[in-house]
């Protein structure tokens, strides 16, 4: 009697789409060679909203061909609270987009399958071999997680890819938790980890009752880029060829512009375009789509996107379609990206990415122009006019945010043609012998118990200096504002999961998510206006501050890494003093004197004078 066995992803904003159709793509692909296919679901978890009434066909077509089952989610309940609670943690992140991940913990719900490996969508395993991971668990308890250690902090687990057990009492007690908890790292790895991982229970008595386990994986299975760790880049030599599955971890993803303009030549993103290449070729995307030659068209040339029209008429309807939903309500956004550009990028985003969100969506609301600056609003006011409802989830988030939809909604706005969505049902499928499953899944209802014996939250190791390692962020400017769908939800304390009403789609209670200034230029170059634009990020692109120490600001940081850290590949074998020095703003001490920051090529190096 086989198992039934997924590997699920989860998307709750539209800019992660490239990452889940290149690793939707070569699931199918690595599962075919290692003649899983049929034994194997590939199922995608996405929020609602977002699905229903942001992406379009086009978009949920290729989903549909390349995921067998797609889980409708909706928020956690107290999902508000929660990010309230985690939103200082975060804050040490500088991730507040991933406040929303915590609705990973639907990953337990998905009962109709006996065992998961979950993914992010910014991994992609290299090889059929990652799927030995079924193997390696094949024993394996609903109490227990399997990953691999972070390399930030390794007594704890990367939440990134992990096996585990669905199972309804323990997404019970795990939601309990969340809600009564605060993540070490503000989103779901702090609290998966403070949940499952014995480590993490730093009270020694309670340790040896700890009811749950993390089973520690090879690095193998997650090797995340960039790692910054001493031996990375002898250990990546010596380990390259069992590599299994690499993951792209902090803000630059291989398909942000910013990725595609530094970080062209590393094998891991040449690998990840190569696939994404690939992807684009068997649907068809090559024309119209991310096709983006150098010249000043870029900014001037309207979009041609491929209608859904012409994808759904040259395939056949998706027959017994059906959508698994698991709760509430929740956010959705379409951002896009881009930047004044004067290099040649392989991926135009903007205009990528406006050919798969819903046209009608971005049309319908109301949303802000400008950005606010973050550094203008340290008292945390609400400046978020384009979110008249949200309920003020974090200072840090509230004040780094801009409306997101902005440019989909300008680069869009002539299109004639609108894109009706009004059920998951309708959606068509690009190949017929790719079927996906698109289920309503009912909440379960048990959401009672609380967690036992939990370690008590440890927040202060979490520092920024390991966020720095762990999210790559010294060199990221990007932030992207979280889903923020975070209205208040229904009901006090005693109002479970289990009791919510079915999720109401209804335009008006989808806000729009916001992305701080400072990172969301890279996805809105056509909205980019210099006379609101904070200095860092002038310098950012202007050539006359290299070499000039921006006093410890990250946009110091980015503003070396952009101009002299062009990585190349022969960059490794160049003499020491040749390579760029980079400095973190938690550096500008005398340590500075003695260590020199390396980025030889996505990987950093110290070099001790
Ligand atoms: O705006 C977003 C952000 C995240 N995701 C999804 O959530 C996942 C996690 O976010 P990601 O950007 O991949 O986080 P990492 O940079 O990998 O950061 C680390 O920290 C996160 C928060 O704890 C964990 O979720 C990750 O697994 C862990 O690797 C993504 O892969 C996506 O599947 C979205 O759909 N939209
Ligand atoms: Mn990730």
């Amino acid at each position: 009697m086989y198992k039934k066995l997924a590997i699920a992803t989860l998307l709750y904003s539209a800019d992660y789409l490239p990452g889940v159709f290149a690793l939707g793509y070569q699931l199918n692909k690595l599962l075919k060679e290692a003649s899983k296919k049929d034994s194997i679901e590939t199922c995608l978890i996405v929020t609602t909203p977002l699905f229903n009434d942001t992406l379009s066909d086009l978009a949920k077509n290729i989903l549909n061909s390349i995921y067998t089952k797609i889980v409708l989610v909706n928020p956690l309940a107290f999902q508000n609270e929660s990010i309230q609670r985690n939103s200082n943690n975060l804050a040490l992140l500088g991730r507040p987009e991933l406040s929303f991940a915590l609705i990973k913990a639907r990953l337990w719900e998905l009962t109709q399958f006996e065992q998961v490996l979950y993914l992010d969508s910014d991994t992609l395993p290299l090889n059929k071999e990652f799927l030995r991971l079924f193997d390696i668990m094949s024993k394996q308890t609903k109490s227990q997680v399997g990953a691999v250690a972070d390399i930030g902090w390794p007594d704890m687990f990367n939440s990134g890819v992990m096996m585990l057990i669905p199972d309804a009492d323990t997404a019970s007690v795990l939601q309990n938790y969340i809600i009564e908890n605060t993540s070490i790292d503000g989103s779901d790895q702090g609290t998966l980890n403070q949940f499952f991982n014995q480590h993490c229970c730093t009270d020694e008595l309670l340790k040896e009752t700890f009811p749950r386990e993390w089973v520690q994986l090879s690095f193998i299975y997650n090797v995340t880029i960039p790692n910054l760790g001493y031996q990375s880049s002898p250990a990546l030599n010596y380990f390259k060829s069992t590599i299994k599955l690499i993951h792209f971890i902090g803000k630059h993803k291989p398909w942000s512009l910013w990725s595609q303009k530094n970080f062209t030549k590393t094998e891991s993103h040449n690998k990840w375009n190569e696939i994404y290449e690939e992807f684009k070729e068997e649907h068809e995307l090559e024309d119209g789509i991310s096709k983006l030659d150098t010249d000043s068209s870029i900014e001037t040339e309207p979009v041609r996107p491929i209608s859904p029209v012409e994808v759904s008429q040259s395939n056949e309807p998706a027959p017994n379609q059906k959508v698994e939903v698991l709760s509430t309500q929740e956010e959705n956004m379409g951002n896009q990206d881009s930047e004044p550009v004067i290099e040649p990028v392989p991926l135009d985003f903007t205009k990528w990415l406006t050919t798969f969100v819903n046209k009608d969506y971005p049309t319908n609301q109301s949303r802000k122009k400008g950005y606010e600056s973050p550094k203008e609003n340290g008292d945390g006011a609400n400046n978020n006019d384009s979110n008249p409802n949200q309920e003020n989830p974090s200072n840090h988030i509230q004040k780094a945010v801009l409306s997101c939809n902005q440019v989909s909604n300008r680069d869009i706005k002539d299109e004639q043609e609108n894109v009706e969505v009004t059920s998951c049902e309708a959606a068509n499928i690009p190949k017929p012998e790719q079927k996906s499953s698109i289920d309503n899944i009912q909440e379960s209802s048990a959401f009672k118990n609380h967690a036992n014996a939990q370690p008590t939250n440890k927040n202060d190791y979490y520092s920024e200096e390991n966020s720095n390692d762990t999210g790559f962020s010294p060199l990221n400017s990007e932030q992207k504002g979280p889903p923020n769908d975070m209205q208040k939800p229904n009901g006090s304390e005693d109002h479970l999961p289990g009791d919510e009403e079915p999720h109401a789609l209804i335009d008006e209670n989808i806000q729009y998510l916001e992305k701080e200034k400072e990172g969301y230029e890279e996805f809105l170059p056509d909205v980019y206006e210099t006379n609101t634009t904070n200095h860092e990020e002038d310098e950012f692109f202007d050539d006359s501050v290299e070499g000039v120490n921006q006093g410890g600001i990250t946009s110091s940081v980015a503003t070396d890494t952009q101009k002299k850290a062009k990585p190349t590949e022969g960059q490794e074998s160049k003499p020491q003093q040749e390579m760029p020095n980079f400095k973190f703003d938690w550096e500008d001490t005398d340590y500075l004197s003695k260590v020199e920051r390396c980025f030889p090529d996505d990987i950093f190096e110290y070099a001790v004078e």
